[in-house]
């Protein structure tokens, strides 16, 4: 039995596709640079060491290999080109495709051939180069398409045609040997790239991650900050900015301990996280403070949003490890200026924040214009 896969979070597959999208085209990229050499070579090979009896034999060859040779060459000049990467992995599926059935046509070609036996050899074992090359991409899976049929019509060919077995039999099992090193090598080479793939995942998320509340930390904010900024820039819209901190929240760490501070920091996170709308977003900006980032908002959505999220904190009380408490939030709204930049935009929801707290807390207050 093959060891189970890896298994990737569906929140991760959209990123694991690009990731294996990516990968086909660097694999297809030098899949192809070798597949263009080799061509020449084996064909100029096949010229020299075989001895044809039919001096329409070359042609066939060269037209046999030039399916691959064309589907090679097209993935070189894709690749050169500033494209997305959705085309590789279908175009390295076909190019491998292409090359198996060229060479299981060779195969027939060759079955009966007197000194045929020394491309069996070659062939066998470019096969097993390919398998690894594109079942490290999607695994094993998509093999049986690029060996299935191909391999499939040899054995027909042989069972059926009642051609004469060649004069070196055994070395026809280089081919099925050949495979399978290639399936073996290419199941722990796709498994690595999943456990990698999933270690790295899991690195970017806790490195954009707030360990006590689960909530998007300050950097991974400014990244969505700068993207809401240029956004609003280019199609002149406007977003908010909330700067929300809780309310004497010294005292609840003071009177009832670390813990249960922490524990209203979680249970506040997830009353933001229901209370909020799709596209809005909140991160813990640092200690008792977080920021929520509204996009294309006006003064009237930023201050409902605002009073919204103050309301749901404000009741029902947090039910903590301390039994229930009492906790408010103050909130400052500044809405960005076409003009003004990040910074400026957030210390001026500070400043209302500032005010809020000044006003008597628990409410939210609207920045200067
Ligand atoms: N439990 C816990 N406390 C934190 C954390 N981060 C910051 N704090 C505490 O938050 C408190 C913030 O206190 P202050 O800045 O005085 O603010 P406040 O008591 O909420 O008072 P106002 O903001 O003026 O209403 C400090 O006691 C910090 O130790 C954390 O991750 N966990």
């Amino acid at each position: 039995m093959m060891r189970k896969h890896a298994s990737i979070p569906a929140e991760w597959w959209a990123d694991f596709l690009l990731n294996q999208y990516s990968r086909s085209r660097r694999l297809g990229y030098l899949l192809s640079g070798v597949v263009l050499v080799l061509l020449p070579v084996f064909t100029i090979l096949d010229a020299t060491l075989v001895s044809y009896s039919n001096g329409e034999l070359i042609w066939k060859h060269i037209l046999l290999r030039l399916p691959a040779a064309i589907l090679a060459t097209t993935f070189l000049l894709l690749h050169h080109k500033k494209s997305p990467d959705f085309w590789a992995y279908p175009l390295l599926l076909t190019l491998n495709l292409s090359i198996v059935g060229m060479m299981a046509a060779m195969f027939v070609l060759h079955y009966s051939e007197q000194g045929g036996h020394l491309l069996y050899i070659t062939q066998g074992l470019t096969l097993a180069i390919i398998a690894v090359a594109t079942a490290t991409v999607y695994g094993v899976r998509d093999l049986v398409l690029i060996y299935g049929l191909p391999f499939m019509a040899v054995i027909a060919f042989i069972v059926f045609s009642g051609s004469p077995v060649p004069d070196n039999p055994i070395h026809l099992i280089f081919i099925p040997a050949a495979m399978g090193i290639g399936l073996v090598i290419a199941t722990m080479l796709y498994q690595e790239h999943r456990r990698t793939f999933i270690a790295s995942q899991q690195l970017e998320h806790s490195a954009l991650t707030d360990a006590l509340t689960g909530l998007p930390n300050r950097r991974s904010m400014q990244t969505h900050l700068q993207a809401e900024w240029s956004r609003a820039k280019r199609d002149e819209q406007c977003f908010a900015v909330l700067m929300a901190d809780l309310d004497h929240f010294k005292a609840v760490n003071d009177q009832h301990g670390h813990e249960v501070g922490d524990e209203v920091l979680t249970i506040l996170a997830s009353r933001f996280t229901t209370t909020l709308r799709g596209g809005d977003r909140v991160a813990r900006w640092g200690g008792e403070e977080f920021l929520l980032l509204i996009p294309n908002a006006t003064v009237e959505s930023a201050m409902a949003v605002a009073e919204k999220v103050r309301r749901v904190v404000a009741e029902p009380t947090f039910a903590t490890s301390a039994g229930h408490l009492a906790v408010t939030l103050s909130l400052g709204v500044a809405l960005h200026r076409q003009t003004e930049s990040i910074d400026e935009v957030i210390s001026r929801a500070d400043k209302a924040l500032y005010r809020a707290k000044l006003e008597g807390r628990n409410r939210a207050v609207l920045a200067d214009r």
